[in-house]
């Protein structure tokens, strides 16, 4: 039985008209199924936590929709490793560039099926203010990207523009938004035990692939493996840089800023003095200190094999 998860606002109804497609193939004819649409925020993980107790007879959840569904539904999974396919429908489709998938929708339902091939994933899990206990997809981030996240999320302009497939310049106006009211903040990033403090900080970010925002390069090393998440820092920056960063960001340029630290760790603490924001997979929400590492569990992620994919997952333990 395949259990389909269709987000029908994801990439503005893309995630719905791609499963109508799907829906009058003959090999959907062919299978099993059962179909669910969300309805409302948090309603993909509530409905992936309930029906993974049938997990014995679940083949796999096949997501379609943007990160965010995406991100519920391995969340709702909890430790049960059902394989997931996802056949990309949103409008940022980080995960999808992550893991290199570039197929029609058509053909990689046609591959998840008949192939029947499936990649290990190992996804990020975190720990807020000792509270929230849950795991990420793509990326956290914290500070000024969480607060461009905030605004682009709540602006009326972005529906808008979603309707004219222009939804990410939403993004362009939040971040000019942002850069007037944002204020530096002192940070204390603690990489496998070594303390670090960061004056006057833009942000924190930490990823498991390069991507992040709808295609932009963040940490463009940043390699699928088991053991360790990928740390970009920024700070000491002028804020007519930042505009200069950002947009060098979508090639990588952006690594050759003094302002700008990476490392990779197996485990990161991150601490500030006064609650701040945070996203994680284009969410946000408010952290004072966040713990994050690797889940060391892979997620079987259903779709052709790719050689990047096997070959990153495979070789890379730094
Ligand atoms: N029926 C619904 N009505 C309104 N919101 C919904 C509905 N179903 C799901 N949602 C919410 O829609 C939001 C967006 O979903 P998602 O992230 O999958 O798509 P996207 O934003 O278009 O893509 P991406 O994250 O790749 O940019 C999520 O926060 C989800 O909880």
């Amino acid at each position: 039985m395949y259990i389909f998860i269709v987000n029908p606002v994801a990439g503005n109804g893309r995630a719905k008209r791609i499963f109508h497609q799907i829906k009058q193939s003959t090999l959907f004819q062919q299978i099993e199924s059962s179909i669910y649409f969300t309805q409302y925020d948090g309603h993909a993980e509530e409905m992936t936590k309930e029906l993974v107790l049938g997990h014995h007879l679940i083949e796999a959840f096949i997501v379609i929709g943007g990160d965010g569904t995406l991100h519920e539904v391995v969340n709702g999974l909890s430790d049960m490793r059902v394989p997931i396919a996802f056949i990309r429908g949103g409008s940022g489709n980080d995960f999808a560039r992550g893991i290199h998938q570039n197929e029609k929708p058509l053909k990689l339902f046609e591959s998840i099926i008949i192939q029947g091939e499936k990649s290990p994933y190992w996804v990020g899990k975190y720990t807020v203010d000792k509270r929230v206990k849950r795991c990420f997809v793509n990326s956290m981030g914290f500070g000024f990207d969480a607060e461009v996240t905030k605004y682009a999320n709540e602006s009326k302009l972005k529906r808008a523009l979603n309707f004219f497939h222009l939804g990410k310049l939403s993004y362009v106006f939040a971040l000019i938004k942002t850069l007037f009211v944002f204020q530096f903040f002192n940070v204390e990033v603690i990489v496998d035990g070594q303390k670090k403090v960061f004056k006057k900080c833009l942000m924190v970010t930490i990823a498991n692939h390069p991507y992040y925002g709808g295609g932009m390069k963040i940490i463009p090393h940043a390699k699928l493996n088991q053991q360790t998440v990928s740390v970009l820092v920024i700070h000491s920056i002028s804020k007519l840089k930042i505009l200069a960063l950002f947009l060098t960001v979508f090639w990588g340029g952006h690594m050759r800023f003094p302002e700008v630290e990476t490392m990779r760790a197996s485990n990161v603490v991150i601490r500030v003095e006064k609650e701040r924001l945070y996203q994680v997979d284009g969410e946000t929400n408010v952290f004072q200190t966040c713990t994050i590492s690797k889940e060391h569990r892979a997620v079987s992620i259903c779709g052709p094999k790719k050689e990047n994919f096997q070959q990153k997952t495979e070789v890379n333990h730094a």
